[in-house]
C-alpha cells in the first residue's frame, strides 16, 4: 500500500509558503521599457483592434485558446457536500493544478456564490469571451444537469460537467478492462449503483451505451432504491427506476457482478461484499472516504477487482485520468462542443493504454517494482506520461470525425510530438 498523509501534513502543504496550489506567469519579458511598450500601452492597442476586426483573432493574441474555466458553486464538493464555493476552492485549484501539469492547460478556478441555476447560467455564460473551455465541477444534481445542458446550448466553446461526464468515462474504461479480466460481458451484468446524483446517472447512462441492460442496473439515492412508485423522482432518476420497490443495498448486493458508488463512505460492508456474485467487481469512488475501504473490500474475498477514488490505492478510478486530456483534444481542434463520439473515444483509448506495458518512470513515481494489466491494474496510472499523447488525440481525432472541429490537425505524428513536448 502506497504512503498515507495525515490531516495535519495536508493543511501545512495547502499553507505553506504561497498559501493555495496556483499563480498565473507571465509568457513575455517585462523587463525593459520596450517589454512594457509592448505588453501595455501603446503596443496592446494593435491586438485590441485586430480583435475588434476579427473576434477569432482573440485565439491568436491572447491565452483564451489554451485557458479553461473550472467553475463550481460548492454545491456538491467531492462527497463532503455542499460546503460553499470557499471552501470548494482547494478542488478547483487542485483541478487547475492537474490541468496545468498533465496537459499544459491554463486555468482560472472560479467559485461562484450562486446556487440559483438560472442566474447561475448567467454568470458562466457572460465569461465566453474569457475562455477556451469550461469545466463546470462540483455542483449538485439535478441542477447540474439543467446547467450544463442550458450552456452547451447557449455557449460555443466546449463545456463539460467533469463529476458527470470526466466520471463515466474514466469508470467506463475501468469497467471494460474488469470485465475481461473477470470474464463477463457488459450485456450479462448486473450492475448496483449506489447514489443517484451528477456522477451515478452519467456513470449508468454511458455504461448502457457500452451495452449494460438498463434492467440489470438497480440504483440507490439516499431515501433508498429508485422504483416505480416513488413520487419524489427527477426525470434524470426516473430513467433508472425499477418495478420492484423491495430491494435495499443488501438485497441487490446479492449476486451482483459490480458496485458502483457514488454517493457516500462506508455505507457498504464486508457481507454486502461476500454475498456479491463470484469474480465481482467494485468502484468505490466517492471521495475522499469511499463507500466501503480497500482493506475492508478485499479482506471479505480474493476473487475480487477494487477499485477506488484515491491517489493511495491501487486502481484509482478518478476523473483526473480524463479532463486534462479530453479538454487538451477539444482545445486543440478548436472543437464547439464535447459530444458522445468524443467520449467514447477516450474510454477506448484509457481502456487500451491499460493494456500496454508500463514505462519505467510510472513504476518510479508510484515506486513499484511491476505493473501490468491485471486486477491491480485496471486503468492506467494518474502520473502516466502516454495518456496526454494517447487520449487528446483520440478525442481531438472524434472531434474533426464528427465535425465539431474548427480547425484540422493534419500531421498526427508532429501533433503528438508537440503534446509530449509540453508536458517535457
Ligand atoms: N472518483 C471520481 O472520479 C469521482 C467521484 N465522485 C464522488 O461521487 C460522489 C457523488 O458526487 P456527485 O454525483 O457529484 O454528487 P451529487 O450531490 O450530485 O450526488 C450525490 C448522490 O449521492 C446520493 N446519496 C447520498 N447519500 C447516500 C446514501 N447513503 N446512499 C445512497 N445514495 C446516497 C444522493 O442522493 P439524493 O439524490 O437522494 O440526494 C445523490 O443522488 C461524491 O462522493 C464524489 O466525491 C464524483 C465525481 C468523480
Ligand atoms: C474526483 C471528483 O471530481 C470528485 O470526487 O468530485
Ligand atoms: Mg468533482
Amino acid at each position: 500500500m502506497q504512503q498515507k498523509i495525515t490531516r495535519e501534513q495536508a493543511l501545512e502543504y495547502h499553507a505553506q509558503g504561497r498559501p493555495g496550489k496556483i499563480q498565473v506567469v507571465p509568457t513575455k519579458q517585462t523587463k525593459t521599457q520596450r517589454d512594457l511598450s509592448m505588453a501595455y500601452s501603446p503596443g496592446v492597442a494593435e491586438p485590441c483592434m485586430e480583435i475588434h476586426h476579427n473576434k477569432d483573432d482573440v485565439y491568436k493574441y491572447t491565452a483564451k485558446g489554451n485557458l479553461v474555466a473550472v467553475i463550481s458553486n460548492g454545491t456538491a464538493v467531492l462527497g463532503l457536500g455542499d460546503i460553499g464555493p470557499e471552501a470548494g476552492k482547494p478542488v478547483m485549484e487542485g483541478k487547475g493544478v492537474l490541468f496545468k501539469v498533465f496537459a499544459d492547460i491554463d486555468v482560472f478556478d472560479i467559485e461562484i456564490d450562486e446556487k440559483d441555476p438560472v442566474k447561475f447560467c448567467e454568470i458562466v455564460r457572460s465569461l465566453e469571451p474569457t475562455f477556451g473551455g469550461i469545466n463546470l465541477e462540483d455542483i449538485k444534481a439535478p441542477e447540474c444537469f439543467y446547467i450544463e445542458q442550458t450552456l452547451k446550448e447557449q455557449m460555443n466553446i466546449p463545456v463539460m460537467h467533469d463529476d458527470q461526464h470526466g466520471t463515466a468515462i474514466i469508470s467506463a474504461a475501468a469497467l471494460i478492462n474488469a470485465l475481461e479480466l473477470q470474464g463477463k460481458r457488459m450485456e450479462d451484468v448486473r450492475i448496483v449503483v449506489n447514489g443517484a446524483g451528477a456522477a451515478a446517472i452519467s456513470c449508468a447512462s454511458l455504461y448502457i451505451a457500452l451495452g449494460v441492460r438498463g434492467e440489470n442496473i438497480i440504483m440507490f439515492d439516499s431515501k433508498g432504491v429508485l422504483h416505480h412508485g416513488r413520487t419524489d423522482i427527477t426525470t434524470e432518476k426516473k430513467q433508472f427506476t425499477c418495478a420492484d420497490n423491495h430491494w435495499t443495498l443488501e438485497t441487490a448486493m446479492q449476486g451482483a457482478d459490480v458496485f458502483v458508488g457514488l454517493s457516500k463512505g462506508n455505507v457498504i460492508t464486508g457481507d454486502m461484499v461476500r454475498g456479491m456474485a463470484a469474480n465481482p467487481a467494485i468502484f468505490a469512488m466517492a471521495n475522499p472516504t469511499p463507500e466501503i475501504s480497500y482493506e475492508e473490500a478485499t479482506a471479505a474475498r480474493a476473487d475480487l477487482i477494487m477499485a477506488t477514488g484515491r491517489s493511495d490505492y491501487p486502481n484509482q478510478v478518478n476523473n483526473v485520468l480524463g479532463f486534462p486530456y479530453i479538454f487538451r483534444g477539444a482545445l486543440d481542434v478548436r472543437a464547439k462542443h464535447i459530444n458522445e463520439e468524443m467520449k467514447l473515444a477516450a474510454v477506448h483509448a484509457l481502456a487500451e493504454l491499460t493494456r500496454l506495458p508500463v514505462p519505467e518512470s510510472v513504476l518510479h513515481a508510484y515506486a513499484i517494482k511491476e505493473l501490468a494489466f491485471g486486477p491491480d491494474y485496471i486503468i492506467p496510472k494518474p502520473l502516466d506520461p502516454r495518456l496526454l499523447a494517447k487520449v487528446a488525440p483520440a478525442v481531438a481525432k472524434a472531434a474533426m470525425e464528427t465535425g465539431l472541429a474548427r480547425i484540422a490537425i493534419e500531421d498526427w505524428a508532429a501533433y503528438e510530438d508537440s503534446l509530449n513536448k509540453r508536458i517535457g
